[in-house]
């Protein structure tokens, strides 16, 4: 599989945040956020080609219990990551993916739970929000918001999330951080407020 890096970290985003974890950063995307932070890992080609089993024992000298798999958008490697994550499930880690809310989650689904982003006006890019009636109570839809524009797109799609699926707000790194709690507080809904802990921290 095409591979950009593998390498242990905290937890920076979603429901694990803060869980130091191993990162499987898998190279090549479908779309092209303005924002995205890891440009490198879109067109594929800084990757090194492992092996399933090059990628699962590196994970496994990490000694982490939980893995997170990302990139790049992970699911454009649909066989590859199934065998992965086969391998990983039997031994017993508890894996999340990121995905980017255009391609169907539903059969990595047996062994990772997923954390879909839907991509706001800012991103210039677009989810397709059926996916989101897949997702289960383990898994979670991540907002990245950029100003009001993408807070109010973000609240008209609310009530089509199922209310057991957690819902994170993450501010676009570098935006006014401040104006988006504050509007998240006047909007009484409980979604999960969170910065990139691991940018905060200065890590990987
Ligand atoms: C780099 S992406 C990889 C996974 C997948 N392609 C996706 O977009 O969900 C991982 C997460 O980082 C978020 N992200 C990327 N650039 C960001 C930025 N500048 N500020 C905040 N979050 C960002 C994405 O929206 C996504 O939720
Ligand atoms: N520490 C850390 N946590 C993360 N959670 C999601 C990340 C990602 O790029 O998908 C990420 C990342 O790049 N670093
Ligand atoms: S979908 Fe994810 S990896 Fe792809 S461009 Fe957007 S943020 Fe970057
Ligand atoms: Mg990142």
């Amino acid at each position: 599989m095409k591979v950009f890096e593998i390498f242990p970290s905290i937890q920076g985003e979603g429901p694990y945040q803060g869980i130091p974890s191993a990162f499987i950063r898998l190279s090549g995307c479908n779309l092209r956020c303005r924002w995205c932070d890891t440009p490198k890992t879109q067109d594929g080609s800084s990757s090194e080609e492992m092996t399933v089993d090059e990628v699962f024992g590196q994970v496994k000298k990490l000694g982490l219990s939980h893995v997170c798999i990302t990139g790049g958008e992970p699911l454009i490697q649909q066989d590859e990551l199934l065998s992965l994550l086969k391998d990983l499930h039997e031994d017993g880690y508890i894996v999340e993916i990121e995905t980017n809310g255009t391609i169907d989650p539903v059969p990595v689904m047996e062994y990772s739970s997923v954390c879909m982003d839907i991509k706001c006006p800012s991103s210039g890019e677009k989810s397709f929000a059926p996916f989101v009636k897949k997702l289960r109570p383990s898994d979670c839809v991540k907002f990245v918001v950029e100003g009001k524009e993408d807070l109010e797109y973000m609240t008209g799609l609310l009530d089509d999330i199922p209310s057991y699926v957690e819902v994170c707000v993450s501010p676009v790194w570098g935006s006014d951080s401040r104006f988006i709690a504050d509007y998240i507080m006047k909007l009484k809904r409980p979604v999960r407020f969170q910065l990139q802990l691991h940018k905060i921290l200065g890590v990987n």
